[in-house]
């Protein structure tokens, strides 16, 4: 156990995890050169196009150190989105240390922050890492700085490199083994170990990622998962060396994979500890936290025919992801569906491409919406996620929504317009610090509901890129929410009704109206769109009427070209869905709900 270093990488996004993983794997030999290919820990397609990590992965690194021993690195991967901050929190806890990459040319950010926080949270010692020296930019100095004042780290630890040139890779790996703690625990103990990670194989099923903490594991063992209460015989156990390589047993310390005939993540719940069956320990492993779902909304097949395959498609997809959670639901307007809980909106951009993309199903999605709880005028309490279930108004006593605490960082010159924005949001307080390097930390508590849409592209564009933002769930506060019909030729589409607080019911609405103007094309009649709460109208807009014959410029001569562009309208129609005598083409939901993410 000596010679064993359990460490995560953590950093805001962009500033270099994943090219420093890579990296730390090639100097260690784990792959070979011609194997090796970028970001070899990203694997999914959407995640190498969209550069972010979701799927933790971690490896088994042999390091010949320059003491003359050699020691087994485990590295355990971490995604960089606050979506998945507790995957970050699984990883942190089968980890003793951890190295902070902060990026030399952009410093301390809300996520260093916020990891920072996550890592004291479970006392992992930390190990800075200043990467990106390579770039015109970089001032290791400042960035120094930074750490020491607004991490509250040993500035003069820290170790410069650059993941891309390889500068200080050797360095990062000396101190690796020098400052990161060894892990403890007892081989003997009954065996407690933690399930931080587990995938699907088509071929074997599930495997877990754990960290043993006492005790020691070997096939043909039964173990028993303390909060799920499930058994499952063990199979096979190793390491993660990009290929599994089995071994006669995993001990106290160490880090590895399990195959146990588990079919699908979702009979399982990650962050769980197991034990033996035969010879259980007393307490599970403190920390558990189940996956939270937070964002709801739900998904429709464009055309009913692809219902079959939408159900395939999303069973396939929550085999991996056990924080995926869907149930039948249905529309009026778009027929059978489903009903899907995320983890935030990025986890919710994921599984819609990866439906369009790798299941290629064209997929109408409701706007996302958060959970509200309710207190009816009978006492009873009620939680609503979905603008179908919304109770008559007058049977509502209270409603509460969820609140978070947002932390912005943001160079000083822009305080003001983030202050704007956050009062835009419904922040209902802002206390602002001042960093080093002209930098200031805004943390605003505001409604969850209100950062889904434009929150994070707006920062963007108004700190011209440099503010950062991260968020914690902190409370439900009461709240004034309506529900918004949107009303085609005076008939609601179900699926695009929406949740609102009622200060931005009518914003909201007159967008919706225009943005189905201008999507849907005219037909033979006038078509009024309006935005309802109950009976009142709060929008309208009106798409006027026209007759139009798409073969008239064809002069009736030419009968293929004809045929040709009948076709073509044939075609168009299949993209088209019929709400009573009004055709709504798939770009026009999809435009609404777009526009309002921006
Ligand atoms: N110039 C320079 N670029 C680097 C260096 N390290 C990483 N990059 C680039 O910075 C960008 C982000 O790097 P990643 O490794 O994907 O960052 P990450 O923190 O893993 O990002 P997520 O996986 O999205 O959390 C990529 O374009 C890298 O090529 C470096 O040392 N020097």
């Amino acid at each position: 156990m000596k010679l064993t270093r359990n460490f995560c990488i953590i950093a805001h996004i962009d500033h270099g995890k994943s090219t420093l993983a890579d990296r730390l794997i090639q100097a260690c030999g784990g792959i070979t050169q011609r194997e090796f290919h970028d970001q070899m820990l990203d694997s999914m397609d959407i995640e190498r196009e969209r550069g972010i990590t979701i799927k933790s992965n971690t490896v088994t690194l042999s390091y010949a150190a320059k003491d003359g021993q050699t020691y087994q690195l485990n590295l355990i991967d971490t995604p960089g989105h606050v979506d998945f901050s507790h995957e970050v929190r699984r990883s942190l806890m089968a980890a003793e240390g951890a190295l902070m990459v902060v990026d030399a040319s952009q410093g301390v950010e809300a996520q260093t922050v916020a990891n920072l926080y996550l890592a004291l949270e479970y006392d992992l010692e930390l190990l800075p890492v200043i990467n990106k020296i390579d770039l015109p930019a970089a001032d290791v100095e400042r960035v120094r700085e930074e750490i020491d004042a607004d991490l509250g780290l040993d500035p003069f630890i820290a170790i410069p490199v650059s993941a891309k040139t390889g500068q200080g890779i050797e360095d990062v790996l000396e101190g690796i083994v020098s400052h990161l703690p060894p892990p403890q625990g007892d081989p003997d103990a009954p065996l407690k170990a933690l399930i931080f990670d587990a995938f699907f194989d088509k071929y074997r099923g599930v495997i877990l990622q754990c960290r043993i903490v006492d005790g020691t594991l070997k096939p043909k063992d039964t173990i028993h998962f303390m909060h799920a209460d499930r058994d499952f015989g063990v199979d096979e156990l190793g390491y993660n060396q990009f290929k599994l390589v089995p071994k006669k047993q995993l001990t106290a310390g160490e880090v590895g994979y399990i195959v146990a005939g588990v079919k699908s993540v979702q009979d399982i719940e990650i962050g769980d500890t197991i034990t033996l069956a035969d010879r259980p320990t007393a307490t599970p492993i403190p920390g558990y936290q189940p996956a939270r779902q937070v964002v709801f909304s739900s998904v429709y097949p464009m055309s009913t025919d692809e219902y079959q395959d939408l159900t395939k498609a999303l069973e396939k997809l929550a085999i991996n992801d056990a924080a995926l959670t869907y149930e039948k639901d249905s529309s009026a307007a778009l027929g059978f569906g489903f009903r899907c809980g995320f983890l935030g909106l990025l986890h919710l951009d994921v599984i819609q491409e990866r439906l369009q993309r790798e299941f290629d199903i064209g997929l109408v999605i409701s706007a996302p919406s958060v959970k509200y709880k309710l207190q009816l005028k009978d006492g009873s309490t009620i939680d609503i996620d979905n603008p179908s279930n919304w109770p008559d108004p007058s049977t509502i006593d209270a409603a509460s929504e969820p609140y978070i605490r947002a932390q912005i960082l943001t160079p000083e010159e822009y305080v003001g317009p983030v202050m704007e924005l956050c009062r835009d949001h419904r922040s209902e307080s802002q206390t602002m610090n001042y960093l080093s390097a002209g930098r200031v930390e805004v943390v605003s508590e505001m409604p969850l509901g209100e950062v889904l849409f434009d929150f994070y592209g707006k920062l963007k564009m108004i700190t011209r890129g440099y503010g950062s933002f991260d968020y914690v769930p902190i409370e439900y506060r009461k709240t004034d929410i309506v529900k918004v019909d949107i009303l085609v030729n005076r008939e609601p589409v179900d699926a695009l009704a929406y949740l609102v607080h009622r200060e931005k019911s009518r914003a909201r609405a007159l967008h919706y109206c225009e943005q189905l103007a201008e999507e849907i094309p005219r037909h033979q009649f006038k078509i009024p769109i309006q935005g309802a709460i109950g009976g009142t109208v709060i929008a309208r807009s009106t798409i006027q009427a026209v007759r139009k014959d798409v073969t008239a410029k064809c002069y009736g001569g030419d009968i293929s070209r004809k045929k040709k562009l009948l076709e073509k309208q044939k075609k168009g129609k299949a993209k088209m869905k019929q709400f009573g005598s009004v055709t709504i083409p798939q770009k026009a939901f999809i435009s609404v709900l777009r526009a309002e993410k921006k």
